[in-house]
């Protein structure tokens, strides 16, 4: 667990991060999100001291990190940033191998995971392990050290824009192989991001900042669904309840009832094909159905208010 307490950071006259109290919980994805200059990277580098707060404080597991060494304290933390600073003169291999080999861990183990980590950010270990970074795409090098901070195997990782230097394509299948691995390590991760749709595909909870201050912590669905206040609306925009539901499948909104006489829809449409449908159908309720058989209703209230059924 990671608590920000009354947290500060001022630059001259200027407060870049004010009065920041909030909790980021363990084996869960936070995301740091908000506009340009409104504090994301000066929060995220107080947390591995690499900026030192002018006041507040930071707790890693209870523990005041100001008690600990800087780098006694970044051992435990993986730090993921978009111009990675991978060793140019080392292959793809001994670069993400870098932590475990310091530690004098067993080679042959070390090279085992070194070729299921690149496996698992989509780089073939037979094509890629042998390459230096200069002969790397800048995304191919931001796999490189997205897997370089896993082999490292922190309880903690903080990443600013990971994801940036990416194609859209290859962005979303990097995030959807490094959500399945933090589930699988269960990892804490603290990401930064001014992308709105990267944050509510990739995160469990987000910390929406606006000039330095906390506007509203919350699961993707609260921000979506329950906005704290104006400006999270305005940041989110007019479209992203339609978003949000284009991204769900229907079947968070089921409720168990019967369904005789009402339209169907299929379990595998999103939220939204439901809410189109009934748009069509002039209906406030379906039937959703697999393989033919009624799994239950979705209502129009349930679907624009975001009342999912408990997973
Ligand atoms: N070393 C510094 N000296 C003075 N001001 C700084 C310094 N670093 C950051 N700032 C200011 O602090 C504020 C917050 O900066 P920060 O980099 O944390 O924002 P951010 O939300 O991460 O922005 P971006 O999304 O553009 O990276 C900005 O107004 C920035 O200009």
């Amino acid at each position: 667990m990671i608590e920000l307490v009354h947290l500060e950071k001022r630059y001259g006259d200027a407060l870049a991060v004010r009065d920041l109290s909030v909790t980021f919980p363990d084996g869960a994805i936070t995301a740091l999100l908000g506009p340009s200059g409104c504090g994301k990277t000066t929060t995220l580098r107080m947390i591995n001291r690499l900026i030192e707060p002018t006041s507040g404080q930071v707790l890693l597991g209870g523990q005041d990190t100001r008690n600990l060494r800087p780098e006694v304290l970044r051992r435990g933390i993986g730090y993921v940033i978009q111009q990675i600073g991978l060793f140019p003169h080392l292959s793809v291999a001994q670069n993400v191998a870098t932590v475990p080999d310091l530690l004098g861990k067993d080679r042959r183990a070390t090279a085992r995971r070194v070729d299921e980590l690149l496996q698992l950010v989509g780089l073939d270990p037979a094509t890629f392990r042998e390459k230096r970074p200069a002969q790397l795409s800048g995304g191919q090098a931001q796999r490189v050290g997205v897997a370089r901070a896993l082999a490292a195997d922190p309880p903690v990782l903080l990443m600013d824009e990971p994801f940036g230097a990416l194609d859209p394509i290859g962005r979303e299948a990097l995030q959807t192989a490094f959500r399945q691995i933090q589930r699988q390590l269960g990892k804490t991760v603290v990401m930064v991001t001014h992308d709105i749709d990267e944050a509510l595909r990739l995160a469990d909870h987000i910390a929406l900042m606006n000039a330095g201050q906390l506007e509203q912590f919350g699961s993707p669905d609260d921000l979506v669904f329950r906005p704290a206040s104006a400006f999270v609306s305005q940041f989110l925009g007019e479209d992203i309840v339609l978003r949000r539901l284009a991204a769900v499948p229907v079947t968070r909104f089921v409720q168990p009832g019967p369904a005789i006489g009402l339209p169907g829809v299929p379990a595998d449409v999103s939220a939204r094909t439901a809410l189109s449908l009934m748009l069509q159908e002039h209906v406030d309720t379906l039937a959703v159905e697999q393989d033919g058989q009624p799994l239950g209703t979705v209502t129009w209230d349930d679907l624009r208010k975001g009342r999912t059924c408990p997973s």
